[in-house]
């Protein structure tokens, strides 16, 4: 019995394929008979829904994206609060003192902070005041300690202070009854902080995304284990798009490899349906004799398979499978390609699930700083490396070659390098534009 076998329905004598949900009408191909990168990605979003919000407590929803409108119901400050240690007093009563002339005040009370004056303050007095005490009635400066021979029965004060001084007021921060954050604003640590400062423990916001990585490939090794010959290889691409999902903010299952088996392949994904939000594969949606995912998907659920004008990536594979429906991304094999593909179609979908937009990275200029060969017809997802100047100002260089192979290179890569597909030849010193992997946004 698989870990996550459940059968959700009994399982028809000989399933029919009309029965199977069916998928919008896809981009018609260019005459090319390939697909341009934006209308698969734009395909595949309309094909995904926001996942459905729900309660969080503030900490758990670091990084999420809230699904309603905050309105603060309280003050911030709450109450006139003092920003120093020292002693409330009326300014005027201080308005002449000096260090070789003190005004000396008698000392009527103290203020901790959490604790109230008794009493309002009376001209010609002073109380001691901590900070974030409230301010007594009748009080309008505070006189630092440092300012102050810090006397308990009678104090002696050798500086003056504006009225208002040292005075934090209330509502100068947040008003009550204003608007805080806006739906689909993503909670950062600042956010949560003041969640919490206007006293709330939960909001509403869509939750991670359950993403399930699964590789397959006969040829493929667990990590650890021995290569038992020549023609086997580790499986990187379920750890690096494992990684690349939670870096995204997903909740990952990363089941790891399966061979090329028909069988292997529908059970495996069968059994990881109820669990994923999003199932993402690597491997099997070319045009080989053994690709086998893009051979059996199609009798589990509605699928597109399609040539999308990118290098590397150009074979993608989308479905929605089985009786939910469950979005299924099918990248290539190749670790560039499923890395390309990730940045391209996988991060979006799983920040339009999560409600965080911009969907996509958002491109920013660079500055080739070297020549930059392009093939036309197709975008080119290059590896670079961006550097800043004294100046701020960014440029990039070519992390090695093309090839879908170059893993070596990739990691060394902290950007993508995106040249049209009318690109033949950047100039050296000519503007790119590019996708910083670093960045969260
Ligand atoms: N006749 C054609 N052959 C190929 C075409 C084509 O258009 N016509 N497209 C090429 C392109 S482009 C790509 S990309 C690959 C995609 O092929 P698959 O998705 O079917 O991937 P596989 O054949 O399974 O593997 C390709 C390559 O990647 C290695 N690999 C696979 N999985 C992993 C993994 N988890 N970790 C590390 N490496 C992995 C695998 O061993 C192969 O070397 O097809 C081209 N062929
Ligand atoms: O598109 Mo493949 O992804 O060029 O190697």
């Amino acid at each position: 019995m698989p870990l996550f076998g459940r059968k959700k329905s009994p399982e028809p004598e000989a399933p029919a394929q009309h029965a199977l949900p069916s998928l919008p009408e896809p981009p018609a191909a260019r005459p090319d008979g390939l697909r341009s990168l934006a209308d698969h990605r734009d395909y595949l979003l309309d094909c995904i829904e926001e996942l459905p919000p729900f309660g969080q407590q503030i900490l758990d929803a670091l990084d999420l994206s809230l699904c309603e409108d905050i309105v603060s119901t309280v003050n911030l400050p709450g109450f006139d609060n003092s920003a120093m240690d020292g002693y409330a007093v009326q300014a005027a009563d201080v308005a002449d003192a000096t260090p070789g002339s003190p005004v000396i005040l008698p000392v009527v009370g103290e203020i901790a902070a959490g604790k109230s004056a008794s009493h309002p303050l009376s001209p010609g007095t002073a109380m001691k005041i901590m900070t974030g005490a409230p301010v007594p009635a009748g009080a309008d400066a505070i006189i630092p300690y440092e300012d102050t021979d810090r006397g308990e029965q009678d104090v002696r004060i050798f500086a003056p202070r504006e009225a208002g001084q040292h005075i934090r007021r209330r509502g100068e921060d947040v008003e009550a009854d204003t608007q805080v954050f806006s739906a689909g604003d993503r909670l950062g640590p600042r956010a949560i902080g003041l969640l919490a400062a206007i006293g709330l423990d939960k909001v509403l916001v869509r939750p991670r995304p359950r993403v399930v990585v699964v590789s397959t490939g006969s040829e493929l090794v667990e990590p650890g284990l021995p290569l038992d010959s020549a023609d086997q290889i580790y499986d990187s691409n379920s750890y690096m798009l494992a990684a690349a999902a939670r870096a995204a903010g997903a909740q990952v299952f990363r089941v790891g490899l399966v061979s090329d088996d028909p069988e292997e392949v529908k059970q495996t994904i069968s059994d990881q349906q109820v669990r994923a939000d999003l199932i993402l594969t690597t491997g099997g949606v070319s045009q080989g004799d053994f690709d086998v995912v893009k051979a059996v998907m199609p009798e589990m659920g509605a699928t597109d398979f399609a040539q999308v004008a990118m290098q590397p990536g150009k074979p993608q594979g989308f479905g929605l499978i089985g009786e939910d429906r469950t979005p299924m991304i099918m990248l290539p094999g190749n670790p560039v390609s499923a890395f390309v593909s990730f940045e391209a179609f996988v991060r979006p979908a799983i920040r339009k699930l999560m409600g965080t937009r911009p969907y996509g990275r958002t491109a920013v200029r660079c500055v080739a700083s070297h020549a930059i060969t392009s093939i036309p017809g197709k975008v080119q997802l290059a590896r670079g490396i961006v550097t800043y100047d004294e100046n701020g100002s960014r440029q990039v260089e070519l992390a090695g070659g093309h090839g879908s192979h170059l893993l070596g290179d990739l990691s060394r890569a902290n950007a993508l390098v995106l040249l049209a597909e009318e690109t033949e030849l950047v100039a050296a010193g000519d503007e790119v534009v590019v996708w910083l992997l670093n960045e969260d946004d």
